[in-house]
């Protein structure tokens, strides 16, 4: 659309540039005695879906309301598109869509005239152009049918497609949403999705869940959270495939054709283990097959050599080989549960 004018003004000033849009150093927030959150470095890129993920309390609100100038921080520092957020909270904000994790509304005006009274914040100019930015809102969220309808009477998802009108009214480079999809059944989170799928192409989205299969289907980049503190912040595709830094995991199914073969694995084995690249060797029994899961510093090394290393050894059949995968459930309860920490 074209733009009209725009009170505050220079929000795509910085655009092109490399700049993380969010940068984030040890910065931390403590209420009394409760660390709610504790020395966070979060760099977030241009043009990323990036899910802040953590459990009930884990500190996101938090970090969220910090990045948007709504609290001090106790200690560190942080910047979005390269601002101060101790100091120029008032700037940021009008360069941000914000979603909060419980939106309000005037329940007495109707969706058209909430997207109205939002936008007569950000835009000066003819009535027409306004006009013309809410209803294009409307429809990017699905409610034109719903437009001249009181809120009072808009379910749990029709609010929360309100809210995600409203936080992108000003057309903003970048969208904090608080939890946008949590209390939704699911196909009002998938159509929460979708639209956050569809905001991708105009502006950066961080976004706070607890909900790991979301995170999944639209994020590429993710943080994860727990009481306070970072355990990882990666790709998503990192986080998934247990990659991090040419480190990565796979996975091969064997057989053994014959008792020789079998009494010669454990010298196979030690030679896998034995290579400057492998860093474990694990070993299950798996329906007459063997599992190995290879834990290797070296791809590249890896793929090049591993396969043809076992298919030397004779009478010992690959029935697959791979990279390994996780569910993001697990890489989750591997870092929430047990240390597993990828990324940085
Ligand atoms: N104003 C406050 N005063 C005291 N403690 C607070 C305050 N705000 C947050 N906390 C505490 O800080 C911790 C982190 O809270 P926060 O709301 O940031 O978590 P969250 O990850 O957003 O949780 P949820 O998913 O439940 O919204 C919690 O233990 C919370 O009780």
């Amino acid at each position: 659309m074209r733009e009209p004018a725009r009170v505050g003004g220079g929000a795509n000033a910085d655009a092109a540039s490399d700049l993380p849009v969010i940068s984030t150093r040890g910065l931390s927030k403590s209420y009394r005695r409760v660390h709610a959150l504790k020395p966070l470095d979060l760099t977030v890129s241009r043009g990323s879906i990036f899910g802040f993920l953590g459990p009930n309390g884990a500190g996101k609100t938090t970090a969220i309301k910090l990045l948007l100038g709504l609290t001090r921080p106790t200690s560190g520092t942080g910047t979005v598109f390269g601002r101060d957020i101790a100091t120029e909270g008032v700037e940021i904000r009008s360069r941000i869509g914000y979603l909060a994790q419980e939106p309000r509304f005037y329940d007495f005006m109707t969706a058209r005239e909430t997207l109205r009274f939002t936008a007569r914040f950000f835009y000066e100019g003819p009535e027409k152009v306004i006009e013309r930015r809410i209803g294009e809102s409307l429809e990017l969220v699905g409610l034109e049918e719903k437009a001249d309808r009181k809120v009072r009477g808009f379910s749990g998802g029709e609010r929360q497609r309100l809210g995600l009108a409203q936080a992108q009214i000003n057309d903003p480079e970048l969208l904090i949403l608080d939890e946008p999809a949590a209390s939704l059944d699911p196909m009002g989170r998938r159509d929460v999705l979708s639209i956050m799928e569809s905001f991708k192409e105009r502006a950066t989205i961080f976004y706070s869940t607890h909900i790991l299969s979301d995170v999944q289907r639209v994020s590429d980049s993710l943080a994860i959270l727990k009481d306070g503190k970072l355990l990882a912040q990666a790709s998503t595709e990192e986080l998934l495939s247990g990659r991090s830094g040419g480190t990565a995991t796979y996975e091969l199914l064997l057989k053994a054709t014959s008792k020789e073969a079998t009494e010669k694995l454990g010298e196979l084995r030690s030679r896998v283990r034995g290579l400057p690249w492998v860093s474990s060797l694990e070993e299950e029994p798996d329906a007459g097959e063997l599992r190995w899961i290879v834990r290797v510093t070296a791809e590249a090394a890896a793929e090049e050599d591993l396969l043809r290393l076992v298919l030397d050894h004779r009478g010992v059949r690959v029935v697959s080989f791979g990279r390994q995968r996780r569910s993001l459930e697990e890489a989750f309860f591997g870092l929430v549960e047990g240390g597993d920490v990828h990324g940085g």
